[in-house]
């Protein structure tokens, strides 16, 4: 693979008290999803807060190509949209790195407009299952003209003369696969309903309410959700402040945790309850995160976090958890590996196909740096030492280099285990962390990380 002559490797070694304010780059969901509302209404969007990071860059790079206007005046992005119903086929691939939301969201966008489109990615991206966003597709008119086996990328999509609207009930918990038939319902006649059994992050429904979309949500007795979009209807841009994304401070904060005598405040984080699972399941574990100046910005709940170093304890993470902490498992196995006892995390089954297996790429590189951990086919368990006594790399040994297999979060998660083992710990590659938070090592270096 090309990309490996490119690689470069990192290391963490046991670090100081981290100390310091932070503020974590804006949400990475809301960041694609204001691109391509914005590029798709009609009128102006002005964005502050986003995040620009590779994967988001692509998908503005892909609006443009059909037919948006986006540029960045100051510390604000302006986009003048097309209109709904009015993109434009693109000359050529849409190239979107190494992003699944990106891609797939956009799948839905256009895969409904009678034109064609190819989407192409890096080797994580091609690797990724795509027939859950096709198959729902397909089912509304449009035709795949080319895929590779396994509905994987390269795909070239041409939509229908006039797509039909239907009712999908999404087979997994999949904010990505219930987002692609929301907005394909967006340029097809009718009500297109989506069923979602377990909730998942649901920035889709209210930005696109926001942006002035026929959308409602009704919970049934059982709790699944059931959300009807209205199509063709007018888009008007917004005005979008990005809160700072809990993904990405899942890392500052964990790091917080198990390095002694820290303390760190990381403000202006994104509170959604559909995406603070990791905060809960830290503070089921004896976590001191104190949540701080709790407010409403722009339609979403964000507050500051005061993180303190703290003996963790093992704890059951339930399965129904998953949705509101998917991104955070293997920044969470790492805290695992410092807390007494064991951590059991359980139903994982979507970890497998994410930029890497996760679930493997997590136990190896536990494994690889002293700790005791079992993988399951959708479990992983980790059983903790706690002041990381006799982890990290072996220098005089074998190669203990964490194989991070393009994907940003084993980079990050491992680089901030190396913060608090005992030997340090070297991860093969670095530059996938620039996809969803450019600037971790600054801000983790500012905080008094040792990371080179
Ligand atoms: O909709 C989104 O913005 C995302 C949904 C999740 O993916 P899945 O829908 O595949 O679970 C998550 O892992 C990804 O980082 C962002
Ligand atoms: C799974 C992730 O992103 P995506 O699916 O957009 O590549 C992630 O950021 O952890």
């Amino acid at each position: 693979m090309s990309h490996a002559a490119a690689a470069k490797p990192a290391t963490a070694r046991k670090s100081p008290a981290l100390s310091g304010t932070a503020h974590v780059p804006g949400d990475k969901s809301i960041s694609h999803r204001s691109f391509m509302f914005g590029g798709l209404a009609s009128g102006e969007t002005r964005i502050t807060g986003l995040l620009e990071g590779e994967d988001v860059m692509r998908t503005g790079a892909a609006m443009k190509a059909m037919g948006a206007h986006i540029e960045k005046r100051g510390a604000e992005w302006v986009i003048r949209g097309t209109g709904n119903g009015a993109l434009l086929q693109p000359e050529g691939p849409l190239d979107f790195g190494n992003a699944g939301t990106g891609s797939r969201l956009t799948m839905g966008l256009v895969g409904t407009y009678d034109m064609e489109t190819t989407f192409i990615g890096d080797a994580s991206l091609s690797g990724r299952p795509m027939g859950r966003v096709l198959e729902p597709l397909r089912q509304m008119g449009v035709q795949v003209l080319k895929a590779t086996p396994g509905d994987r990328m390269p795909i070239t999509l041409h939509g229908p003369k006039h797509a039909a609207p239907i009712t999908y009930r999404v087979p997994m918990a999949s904010a990505q696969v219930k987002s692609a038939v929301l907005l394909a319902g967006l340029n097809t006649p009718g009500i297109t309903t989506v069923i979602e059994p377990v909730m998942t992050r649901d920035h889709t429904e209210k930005m696109l309410k926001g942006f002035g979309a026929n959308l409602s949500v009704e919970t049934d007795e059982r709790g699944v959700r059931h959300i009807f979009i209205e199509g063709q209807g007018k888009l008007t841009g917004q005005t979008i402040a990005v809160p700072g994304d809990p993904s990405s401070a899942g890392f500052p904060l964990v790091a917080a945790l198990i390095v002694p005598g820290s303390d760190i405040t990381i403000e202006n984080v994104l509170m959604n309850p559909t995406r603070t699972g990791l905060l809960l399941t830290l503070q089921e574990m004896g976590g001191q995160i104190d949540i701080l100046n709790p407010r409403n910005a722009g339609g979403e709940d964000v507050a500051d976090l005061r993180v303190r170093y703290s003996e963790l304890k093992g704890v059951a993470v339930p399965a129904e958890r998953a949705p509101s902490m998917i991104d955070e498992y293997p920044v969470l196995a790492v805290a695992a590996s410092f807390a007494e006892g064991e951590t059991l995390m359980q139903g994982l089954e979507e970890l497998r196909v994410k930029e890497s297996d996760r679930l493997s790429a997590v136990a190896n590189g536990l494994k690889l740096n002293g700790v005791d951990c079992t993988e399951g086919e959708a479990s992983l368990a980790v059983r903790g030492k706690p002041g990381g006594r006799g982890l990290g790399g072996h220098p005089n040994g074998r190669d203990t280099t964490v194989q991070t297999h393009l994907d940003h979060r084993i980079a990050m998660s491992f680089l901030v285990m190396g913060l608090a083992t005992e030997k340090p710990v070297t991860i093969d590659d670095q530059a996938m962390i620039a996809t969803s938070f450019p600037e971790f090592m600054g801000l983790m270096t500012g905080l008094g990380a040792e990371i080179e």
